[in-house]
Parts: C-alpha cells; structure tokens; sequence
C-alpha cells in the first residue's frame, strides 16, 4: 500500500500529516511505528490523520499516534499544523479563518492567519485527578511523588492528554532523561503521562523542556507549555500570559484563570511531501 504523506513541524516537534478525508485509511500500530521511524521510514515524534468529523460542531476529527504506536488525545504543535495542512490542502472552504478540530474527548478552535503563527483555543484545563488520570486522594495545586529514590514535588494537569510540571531552577541542567521516564511510567499515572521542566524566569516568561509520553524529549510540547502555564500560574508563580522557550523557540500561552480556556499561539510549517509505501 503506498500512502501519500506531508512532512510538517511546529517549533521542531515533527509530524507526518495523512488525509485519511480523501485517501481513507485504518493504520495498525506496526505501520504507525514504521512510519514514525527515522531510519526505516519518515520519521517523526506523531502521526496525525485527518478524518471526517463525527460532532456537528467540528469541521475535522484528528487522530495522534505517538511513534511506539499508542495514541495521544490531544497534540498541541500537532493541530497547529493540521489546522495548516487542511488549508493547503483545499479542505478548507475559502475565505474562513477559522476551523473546529475533534479530538477524542473534546473540541479545539483554530484561528489560521495567513502563513503566520497559528492560534488555538485549547480548551479548559481539567484538574480533578480521575480525570487526568493521577492517583491522589484529593485535587490539589501541588503533589508530591516517591519517584526514584526521592520525593518530588509537581503539579497534575490534563488537556485533553495528561501532564505532570515540575519547577527546576535551570531546565538545561535538569534531569530530563532520569527523571522524565522514572515519572512518566509512575504507577500513579495509569495511562502514564508527559512530563514537563519549568524554569520561572519571570510571571510572564518561562523556560520549558518535556519528556513527552511515548516519544521522550521533544523540541516542543504544545499541551506541556499549556500545562505548565496553568500550573505555574494555579502554584502562584505566573501572571495570564506567559512566552513559553522551548529548545525549539517561543509559544506564547494565554490562561486567564480556573474555568476558563488556554489559549496557545505557534507557528505551524510544512517541510515536504511524500510517499510511503507499507506492507
Ligand atoms: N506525547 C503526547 C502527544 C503529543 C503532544 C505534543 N507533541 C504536543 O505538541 O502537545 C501524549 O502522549 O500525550
């Protein structure tokens, strides 16, 4: 089976975009782990796959596939360049600017302006544990964790996917590789859970790296730099715009408060396009 395929990147987070609207297909986790791979196929850190939409209100369901072949709920960076996609790609009627994208538990709202940054309302952060999923006996700003021979204080947080933010006074000397997947596979998190590390440089500036589930650091996380701000700012440490650095450049995330949405803002890129060709 050869599928047609575009190469795209948010802030180096890297995708590999599939019409399934007009070539329609049903991937099997071996032929997601394939694609993913960056030696024996594209290579990316998610698959997405554009599919019709199934809620009245969307314009556009899509699918994530991390590169081991689990699925995601939510991809920050991924629906910017989806949103993107689908206007090149003439699956946008002309002249609208903005597009309703399903996930698989909830709705985003995609402002496209013109080949510039991308905005998406992300939706409202959920806090309450069994939501999350997190095992903890009652909701609360900051959790502390028995993780690798210490105790570690971090904040829980879903936006569709889970998040777990941890303060650090200097994400570039901070245990991502140790500390990233000892607490993504933490039995407190039945699904496991992506794990991000905050540097407070300022209430309106931060510096972020994250251990995403399924696919280790990435260059950009846009559910972790929402989820950062909202527990940063839930932990009294950042007012209700926040420029996020990742190591692959600047989001700029906007939260006003419990109850109310987180508003991100990026660019989306489109790098190549291809054919592969899967058993
Ligand atoms: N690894 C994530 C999915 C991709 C999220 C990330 N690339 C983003 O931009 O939000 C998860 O399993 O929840």
């Amino acid at each position: 089976m050869k599928i047609h395929f575009t190469k795209m990147q948010g802030l180096g987070n890297d995708f590999v975009v599939i019409d399934a609207v007009r070539q329609p297909v049903d991937l099997s986790p071996e032929q997601i782990r394939r694609i993913a791979d960056r030696r024996y196929g594209v290579g990316c850190d998610q698959v997405l796959l554009a599919t019709p939409a199934r809620r009245s209100q969307a314009d556009f369901r899509y699918l994530i596939f991390n590169p081991d072949g689990s699925q995601a709920e939510h991809c920050g960076n991924g629906v910017r360049c989806l949103a993107r996609f689908l206007d090149d790609h003439g699956l946008v009627s002309a002249g609208r600017h903005e597009l309703v994208i399903e996930t698989v538990n909830g709705l985003s709202r995609v402002r496209l302006c013109d080949d510039g940054p991308v905005t998406v309302d992300m939706g409202a952060p959920v806090l309450e544990p069994p939501q999350i999923p997190f095992r903890a006996p009652a909701r609360a700003r900051e959790y502390e964790l028995e993780v690798a021979g210490q105790v570690v204080r971090l904040g829980a947080v879903s936006m569709g996917n889970p998040h777990a933010v941890l303060r650090v006074d200097d994400v570039d000397s901070a245990p991502v590789e140790t500390l990233g997947p000892a607490i993504e596979a933490h039995h407190r998190f039945p699904r496991r859970v992506n794990v991000g590390f905050l540097q407070v440089i300022t209430p309106g500036h931060v510096r972020l790296r994250v251990y995403e589930r399924a696919a280790g650091e990435t260059l950009a996380c846009g559910t972790g730099a929402c989820a950062a701000v909202v527990s940063g700012r839930l932990r009294g440490w950042l007012d209700d715009a926040v420029d996020v650095d990742l190591p692959g450049g600047r989001l700029v995330i906007h939260w006003p408060g419990e109850g109310e949405h987180v508003w991100m803002t990026g660019p989306a890129e489109t790098v190549f396009e291809g054919e592969i060709r899967l058993d």
